[in-house]
């Protein structure tokens, strides 16, 4: 096992031993981390303690450090509050996708909340369950911290560094930040790409035999778990209706150009909504070619073998560290093309050493 120094301090139980939780338990446990588990069903425990996403919590063990409830939405503030009240000396964070109904559930419940801190990692999978569980499934993903002004540092900070231990990006916000955030990034992508897929329902096979790529990332979040969507989009209904509202305008407009593109200004209409995709996908970051953060170097490339492990092991050399990679290459092309994103202040240097040793970059 690869034992790294963990910042993690003292033990950790996760209630909710499924996806989330048992991914939780995996990563903690590869730094070392005294993990033990619970869940209402104790095949669930058994299977994810089998996977070694950590141990039963016996009556001898003492309080954790940290309580992580890993329970579906609608029961959160009431794993919360029970967790509260049974390690009162522990902090607690749940991961639920929504932060502001656990949050307000709790306040209404006149609950002392000094040692919550919401939290919610944004990495997941279509499908739940232990069986789903990955330890580097937080590995570079944001997650949220939702403090406020009452949050004890240690307990903020405790929440951080299992963040931190399992590889992911912090992220602080209010709940409502959170749940507005969420429900452009997150929620709305999940209702369209569901309701896209759902077309396809009635659609003969002879149709459905003709998709390729386009169609399979606009609906490859439609496999998710309808149970568990219904409770998401159910506590953050009011950004998600709005978002929805301003959806179904676009959609409108688009039709009504599209319904007679003869029309003075129509198609101008349509080019202007599909480039203002353009410009909104450009703003996802990784999406490739893309990141505001990165320049993007295109070097053309001889289809001989080994050239593309020249190109990097050369790029090592220089000293640029390579933020993406993407390849294109046409079968038969006697050329291909690697675009390579790095960082803008080292870009110049990276071309500068490229083409000194023999490099063409576009
Ligand atoms: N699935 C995903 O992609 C993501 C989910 N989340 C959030 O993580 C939480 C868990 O989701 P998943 O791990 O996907 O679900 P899951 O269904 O894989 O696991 C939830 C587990 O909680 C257990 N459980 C339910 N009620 C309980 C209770 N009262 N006490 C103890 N255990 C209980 C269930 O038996 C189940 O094993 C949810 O709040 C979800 O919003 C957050 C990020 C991504
Ligand atoms: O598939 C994806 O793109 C995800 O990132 C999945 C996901 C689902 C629910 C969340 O609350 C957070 C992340």
């Amino acid at each position: 096992m690869n034992e790294l120094q963990a910042r993690t301090r003292g033990s950790v139980h996760v209630i909710g031993a499924g996806l989330l939780g048992a991914s939780v338990g995996l990563g903690l446990r590869e730094r070392g981390v005294d993990v033990t588990l619970e869940d209402l069903s104790p095949t669930t425990v058994a299977l994810a303690a089998d996977y070694g996403a950590g141990r039963v919590r016996t009556a001898d063990d003492p309080a954790p450090a940290l309580v992580v409830v890993a329970t579906p939405p609608d029961v959160t503030a009431d794993v919360v509050e029970r967790a509260l009240a049974e390690f009162p000396g522990s902090v607690v964070t749940d991961v639920a996708s929504v932060k502001l109904a656990p949050f307000l559930e709790l306040a209404s419940r006149g609950i002392d909340l000094t040692n919550y801190v919401g939290s919610h990692p944004m990495a997941g999978r279509e499908r739940g369950g232990a069986i789903m569980a990955r330890a580097d499934l937080f590995t570079a993903r944001p997650w949220v911290v939702c403090r406020d002004h009452e949050t004890p540092a240690e307990a903020l900070a405790l929440v951080e560094a299992v963040a931190l231990d399992l590889g992911a990006v912090l992220i602080e916000m209010t709940p409502e930040e959170h749940d507005r955030s969420v429900g452009l990034v997150s929620h709305l992508p999940q209702v369209v790409s569901s309701l896209l897929a759902a077309r396809l329902v009635p659609a003969t096979e002879q149709a459905i035999g003709l998709a390729g790529a386009g169609l399979r990332d606009t609906t490859r979040i439609a496999s998710s778990d309808p149970e568990l969507w219904v409770q998401i989009l159910g506590a953050n209904r009011e950004p998600v209706v709005e978002l929805l509202d301003a959806l179904a305008v676009d959609i409108a407009a688009f039709a009504e150009a599209l319904r007679d593109p003869t029309r003075s200004g129509a198609k101008r209409r349509i080019a202007d909504l599909l480039s203002a995709g353009n410009r909104g996908v450009e703003r996802i970051p990784g999406k490739h070619g893309s990141s505001e953060r990165f320049t993007t170097l295109t070097v053309l490339v001889d289809d001989r073998p080994g050239q593309i492990a020249r190109l990097l092991t050369e790029l090592g050399e220089l000293g640029i560290n390579m933020e993406d990679l993407r390849l294109e290459h046409s079968p038969g092309a006697q050329i291909g093309f690697a675009e390579i994103a790095v960082l803008p202040e080292v870009a110049e240097r990276a071309i500068e050493g490229l083409a000194e040793r023999g490099w063409r970059t576009l």
